[in-house]
């Protein structure tokens, strides 16, 4: 793998203003160090965005040769900082998008590798995409998230990637957002975590503020609206196992809205749109600043 010394093709696309630069390279033959992704996501020095989204043939990725088989495309997901994630939801809906437009795949159902497994999508062809996003994970744990004087118990939630879900009078209380939230204790999530701030808009109707882990304050994360949901359903005592019957909140983000069902088997599905809104090319010029 080499860093990339001659223009670069990119896409720059969003989930629900979840944005991302898409690097198209299915030979996985570029070096995408974490300086480089950071300069491709600054939004003043560079494309801008939340995250990268480098597409690779999974048979050409060593994290992802093992799934080969049943997923053609590995999303080798990059948090804004450079910084690996092991999942990204509105990346998924955004990744398979692109496919489609790069013809790569048609209208229907595919699955796309990722470092959290293969996850199945239902592409739309002009309408919304939606991911069969596995089942959450309730590690076990109390975890406090803190913003100034306020305290609140948070809901640990993995959904292959950790959350911790505050539920809130106020979205306000989450104040700027400017740093990571602290949480205690800190042992918890060793690696960091993306945290959720909720509030209740009706029934089985939430809205969110997010601080992701390697991001900041981002519009939106898929992600951390399943883990809402699932936080959201065991505080109503909502349980899709017990019923038999799935439970489905709206989810309402800066940046737009995602539809979250939990069947009763715990398998989560997330529904939302998923655009790509432009494609060029990254100068050799900028590439050598970026390295320089
Ligand atoms: N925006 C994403 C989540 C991206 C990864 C996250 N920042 C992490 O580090 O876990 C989503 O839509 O899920």
């Amino acid at each position: 793998m080499t860093a990339p010394t001659t223009p670069l093709a990119y896409l720059k696309g969003h989930g629900t203003e979840n944005d991302f630069v898409i690097v198209p390279d299915p030979d996985n033959a570029l070096d995408l160090p974490p300086r480089l992704v950071a300069a491709l996501c600054d939004r003043r020095a560079g494309v801008g965005g939340d995250g990268v989204l480098h597409v690779v043939r999974s048979a050409a990725h060593p994290e992802a040769r093992a799934m080969a088989a049943e997923a053609e495309w590995f999303m080798d997901y990059r948090n804004g900082d450079g910084s690996v994630a092991e999942m990204c939801g509105n990346g998924v809906r955004v990744f398979a998008r692109y496919l489609q437009r790069a013809g790569h795949v048609r209208a229907g159902d595919l699955a796309v590798a990722t470092r959290g497994g293969v996850k199945r999508v239902h592409l739309a062809k002009d309408g919304d995409v939606t991911v069969h996003m596995g089942r959450a994970t309730l590690p076990e744990g109390a975890v406090d998230v803190t913003v100034g004087a306020r305290t609140w118990p948070a809901y640990n939630v993995n959904m292959g990637n950790p959350h911790a879900v505050a539920f809130v009078d106020d979205l306000a209380h989450a104040g700027d957002l400017l740093a990571p939230p602290p949480f205690a204790p800190a042992e918890v999530y060793p690696d960091g975590v993306n945290v959720e701030f909720v509030v209740d808009r009706g029934p089985r109707h939430v809205a969110l503020r997010v601080h992701e882990r390697g991001s900041g304050e981002t519009r939106s994360c898929g992600t951390g609206a399943c883990a809402v949901a699932v936080a959201a359903a065991l505080r109503d005592g909502a349980d899709p196992a017990a019923s038999g019957t799935p439970v489905t909140y709206t989810v309402d983000l800066p940046g737009g809205r995602l539809v979250i069902t939990q069947r009763p088997g715990g398998e989560i599905e997330m529904t939302g749109p998923a655009v790509i809104v432009a494609e060029g090319v990254i100068t050799t010029e900028w590439l050598e600043t970026a390295f320089g």
